[in-house]
């Protein structure tokens, strides 16, 4: 049995290229992992089958559950007769921007890499997590990168120097794909990556909160106006940066104050269910 840590992202720069032939969109993002993570739990089994449990009841337990599509990839691709149990104990939202079902999928692919002593390499891991979804590969390896292609093609960048960050889901659901069809290509102001990359570089916080951009920002206020909302009043309530992360709902803002993240918190908790105080978690999955 081996527990895995399956660790939410947040997109501290979302900036979208172009549109490709294949039905996805060129991307440039700077991601980063957050101490909100769900656990996982691979136990292994003598018979041939992938066996899904959750601690929710929103979540599909079947070959539609991301976590089932990894372990099967590796089955299929690696011959392997037996089988293997995985209790998703699910503390990241759901559909929330968070990669909470990428994060799944990724940790199941560390986790089976080691417990069926495959050897694969980590790169290949997350070339293999590709089919799974865009935001898998980055998620195989965690820390902080630059996103590009897809999502797939990542440039490491040191961790953004220490802080809190509050994470604020509205209830209100929206689906990637649909945001991703209602951007405006022409109209679009892009976020300042290369500025990004270098406060990260100097490990300048005031110029990483100043920076914090997302593309996807107008498509999702429109769909979900209460997002917006959100945005506005952690603004208000002084937080040194606030923006979407992905392609929404979840808001989040980042501080220095330990002081002021609570009182974020509490400003925003009795609003909705979802409001997280939580740490930058800065190092690379090996
Ligand atoms: C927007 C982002 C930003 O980190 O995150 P989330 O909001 O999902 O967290 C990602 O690009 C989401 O990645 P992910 O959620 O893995 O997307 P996928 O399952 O691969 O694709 C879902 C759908 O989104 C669209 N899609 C996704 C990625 C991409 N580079 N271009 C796209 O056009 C496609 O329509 C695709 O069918
Ligand atoms: N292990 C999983 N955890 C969460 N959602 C999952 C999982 N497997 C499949 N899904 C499905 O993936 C969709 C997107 O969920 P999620 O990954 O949490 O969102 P996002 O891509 O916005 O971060 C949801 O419709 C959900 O039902």
């Amino acid at each position: 049995m081996k527990v895995v840590k399956a660790p939410a992202k947040i997109n501290l720069t979302l900036d979208v290229i172009g549109k490709r032939d294949d039905g996805y969109h060129d991307v440039e993002m700077i991601m980063t992992t957050v101490d909100l993570a769900d656990r996982i739990q691979l136990t292994l089994l003598e018979e041939d089958l992938i066996q899904i449990d959750i601690n929710v009841g929103h979540v599909p337990s079947d070959k539609n559950n991301l976590a089932y599509q990894a372990a099967k990839i590796l089955k299929e691709q690696f011959n392997i007769k037996t089988g293997v149990s995985i209790y998703i104990d699910k503390q990241i939202p759901v559909s929330a921007g968070l990669a909470g079902g990428s994060t799944d999928a990724a940790a199941v692919l560390r986790g089976l890499n080691e417990l069926w002593s495959l050897g694969i390499s980590i790169d290949e891991l997350a070339e293999i997590g590709l089919s799974i979804g865009s935001d898998v590969p980055f998620c195989v390896h965690g820390g902080t990168a630059v996103a590009r292609g897809r999502g797939e093609k990542l440039t490491f960048l040191p961790a953004p120097p220490p802080c809190w960050v509050v994470l604020a889901k509205p209830p209100q659901g929206v689906s990637t794909k649909d945001i991703y069809q209602r951007l405006d290509l022409q109209m679009m102001t892009h976020p300042d990556t290369k500025g990004m990359i270098e406060a990260i570089d100097n490990q300048n916080f005031k110029g990483i909160c100043q920076r914090l951009e997302n593309v996807m920002e107008p498509a999702t206020f429109e769909l979900a106006p209460e997002v917006s909302n959100i945005k506005e009043r952690l603004i208000q309530f002084g937080a040194e940066g606030t923006v979407m992360s992905g392609s929404g709902p979840t808001v989040f803002s980042l501080t220095k104050s330990e002081a002021k993240a609570y009182r974020l918190y509490n400003g925003l908790k009795g609003f909705m269910d979802h409001v997280f105080v939580v740490r930058l978690l800065g190092n690379r999955h090996s």
